[in-house]
């Protein structure tokens, strides 16, 4: 068994979200998902759906075999649970694989990290962009 581990905020899902967590288990046999905590998401806005309703969502998908909400202080704190083999990050993910794969091996852990290519396209494919077109088409209706 090689243990995947995916991580990020699926806000509002769309098929890039699936096209990454399907690119993410081909590196395994069991995918596990964390969910990122509303409270720890710094680097863009806020997202509109609350953690809880994003987990329920992420796990009701196929691919996922189990997902749960990270931690709001330790990011490592929840891997003690998961152990995986081998971390995949998204192609925009914060993160450096090397600087990374340091840090997890600082606090014990044996796991490799992946970072995926190019993304998916599609006109949607970014929650991001679904928030905004929703914004400009609302602007439009005054
Ligand atoms: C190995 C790893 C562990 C993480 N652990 C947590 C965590 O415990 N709590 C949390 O809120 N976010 C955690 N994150 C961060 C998010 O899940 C997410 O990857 C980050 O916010 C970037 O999200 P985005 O790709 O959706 O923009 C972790 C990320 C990685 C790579
Ligand atoms: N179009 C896409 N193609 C491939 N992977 C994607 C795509 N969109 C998101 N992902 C991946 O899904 C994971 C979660 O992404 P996230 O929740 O940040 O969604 P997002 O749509 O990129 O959000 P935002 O538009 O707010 O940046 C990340 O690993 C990200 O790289």
């Amino acid at each position: 068994m090689t243990r995947i581990l995916a991580t990020g905020t699926f806000d509002i899902l769309h098929p890039g979200h699936l096209y990454y967590l399907d690119q993410a288990r081909k590196y395994g046999n069991e995918l596990y998902v964390l969910v990122a905590r509303d409270s720890t998401i710094e680097h863009k806005p806020k997202p509109i759906v609350p953690e809880k309703q994003r987990l329920e969502m992420v796990k009701a998908l196929k691919v996922v075999d189990h997902a749960l909400l990270g931690s709001k202080d330790d990011m490592f704190k929840p891997l003690e649970e998961v152990q995986p083999d081998i971390i995949v990050l998204g192609h925009d993910q914060v993160f450096n694989e090397k600087e990374l794969e340091d840090k997890l091996q600082k606090r014990g852990f044996n796991t490799k990290v992946i970072r995926l290519g190019k993304p998916r396209q599609c006109p949607l494919c970014s929650s991001g962009r679904i928030i905004k077109r929703i914004l400009e088409r609302k602007r439009t209706e005054l």
